[in-house]
């Protein structure tokens, strides 16, 4: 990877965003409230939240494949007004193609963008390296584990070169050993590529150990309690697991996150008609 393509572009604003859903007969919810927070340009910024509070939500918004109810989101200063190539999302759940080997999965995306195949294959190629699986590269996805899957998705989202990354829960259901092994390759990515990040999770520890910051919400209707720097030097191993910094950052996120979890696992089954009373 070239110098020329470590950017430092991508800086996304989420200006007192709001978002309800529901229609005549559920009633409306209210999932997201007054939210506001950044992610600064070369960043790997990590959304924090319970369960349900709507991290999903706002990728959705961030990415363009919904609009908010009120407030705005910016790339670089431009509103978000739908879907675009500057933004890439990874999801839990694999996007490859099935029927394409993983090199020719990496190289789509160039080759339909007008670029020859041969320079669209030999980057996909040096990307798959980068991710660990230049040995597999004539496999296709089904002939591979889990995590190989997502690594592949994160070569394939990269060789687009996007402002913004935006990865929703991307190690959710790996094994424990496996997440934390592709906590620390995804890291690696990280410091060689700086895309701009913005990474979705649930788990605290996986949150610190990435983050540049975290920025924590609160559970429905849901709006950021505060965001905390994370000054742990990179590159990161898990020794760091066990620093001072690192334990007094989770004792913060642990504090600020428990009563919101409870929220949420406390929360009444929603009737049928939304809770809205009826006028008899
Ligand atoms: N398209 C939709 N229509 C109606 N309600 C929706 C829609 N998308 C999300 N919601 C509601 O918004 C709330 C937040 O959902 P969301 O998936 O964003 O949360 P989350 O924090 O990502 O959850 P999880 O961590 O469990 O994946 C939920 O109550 C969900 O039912």
């Amino acid at each position: 990877m070239d110098q020329a393509r470590k950017t430092i572009s991508g800086h996304c604003r989420v200006d007192a965003v709001g978002k309800v859903f529901g229609s005549a007969d559920s009633g409306p919810e209210i999932v997201l409230k007054n939210c506001s927070f950044e992610v600064p340009a070369g960043s790997l910024t990590v959304l924090l939240g319970p369960s349900g509070c709507g991290k999903s939500t706002l990728v959705q918004l961030v990415a363009g494949y919904d609009t908010p109810t009120l407030g705005n989101v910016t790339l670089d200063g431009v509103s978000v007004t739908g879907p675009g190539t500057d933004r890439i999302v990874v999801f839990q759940e694999t996007a490859l193609f099935p029927w394409m080997t993983l090199l020719d999965n990496v190289a789509y995306g160039p080759i339909q963008m007008g670029i020859p195949r041969r320079e669209a294959e030999s980057e996909a190629s040096a990307l798959l390296r980068d991710v660990g699986l230049k040995a597999f590269e004539d496999r296709y996805p089904s002939q591979i584990s889990g995590g190989m899957q997502r690594r592949a998705e994160v070569a394939r989202a990269l060789i687009a070169r996007p402002k913004l990354m935006l990865l929703d829960e991307p190690f959710r259901g790996l094994d424990h050993m496996s997440r934390g092994l592709m906590q620390e390759y995804y890291l690696k990515l990280f410091d060689q590529h700086q895309t701009t990040t913005l990474f979705v999770t649930s788990e605290i520890d996986e949150a610190i150990f990435l983050a540049d910051r975290l920025v924590i919400l609160s559970y429905k209707p849901t709006t950021v309690q505060t965001v905390i720097d994370v000054p742990l030097p990179r590159p990161r191993d898990f020794q760091m697991l066990t620093s001072s910094v690192y334990g007094q950052i989770k004792e913060q996120a642990l504090d600020l996150l428990y009563n919101e979890a409870l929220k949420a696992f406390d929360q009444p089954a929603i009737p049928a008609n939304g809770g809205v009373r009826g006028t008899a």
